[in-house]
């Protein structure tokens, strides 16, 4: 469960945000919906421990974030979470299978190559493990970030307009396969979109105000 109450968070020197007050359960999906600017991507930057010096409260799966040490924080987002961010931050110099190979070996974990072919067999690019990422298409890079934060079964899933440059066939196919994955591992969604097309999946939202 995520529960946000009298959230605010002040970037140096600028006015605070203040973001509304909810509750998604476990297992919830949820759309962070604004205009541009209302503080959607601080909002999910918060939710993952990103950004912290935040003031009211941000209790996710049952720890306030904010009172967690530098290194328990990692640790934790490395367990807990799985991020999806609007440009896909795959390494280009790394193909398919090694750029979800990364964060494991990074954190000294073990590789589990059975969980990479089940996770790019579930979302339909098994074919392209080994091509480089430069030399695949935008919504099959796309569903390799999802594969990416699905890996380790978080139970939370950010993601970051996900589906915002995708043509209207990838979209509903990002959309449904991280719904899908979200669901697979009984993990909470939360999508920040300006995506129209997004609207139609998931009901929950929250709006954030316009920061003026
Ligand atoms: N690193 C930063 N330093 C200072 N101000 C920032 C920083 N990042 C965001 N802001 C400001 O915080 C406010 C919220 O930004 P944020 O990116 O969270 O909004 P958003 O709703 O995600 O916008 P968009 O839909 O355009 O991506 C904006 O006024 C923005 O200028």
């Amino acid at each position: 469960m995520i529960e946000v109450k009298g959230l605010t968070y002040t970037y140096n020197g600028q006015k605070a945000i203040s973001f509304p007050d909810f509750i998604i359960n476990q297992g919830e999906h949820c759309l962070l919906l604004g205009s541009s600017g209302s503080g959607k991507t601080t909002l999910l930057h918060l939710l993952g421990g990103l950004l912290r010096n935040y003031q009211g409260s941000v209790i996710t799966a049952e720890q306030e974030l904010s009172r967690l040490s530098e290194s328990a924080l990692d640790a934790f987002r490395g367990k807990q979470m799985g991020f999806i961010f609007q440009k896909n931050h795959l390494i280009t110099a790394l193909n398919v299978e090694d750029n979800l190979k990364l964060a494991p070996y990074l954190a000294g974990a073990n590789i589990d190559e059975k969980r990479i072919e089940e996770v790019l067999t579930r979302l339909g690019i098994a074919s392209k493990r080994t091509a480089k990422v430069t030399e695949i298409s935008q919504g099959q890079a796309q569903r390799v970030a999802i594969a990416r934060a699905v890996m380790h079964k978080p139970a939370i899933i950010l993601a970051d307009e996900p589906t915002s440059a995708l043509d209207d066939t990838s979209c509903e196919q990002v959309i449904q396969l991280l719904m899908e994955v979200a669901k697979e591992n009984k993990a909470s969604l939360i999508v920040a979109t300006h995506d129209q097309r997004i609207k139609n999946y998931i009901s929950k939202q929250v709006i954030l105000t316009p920061q003026y």
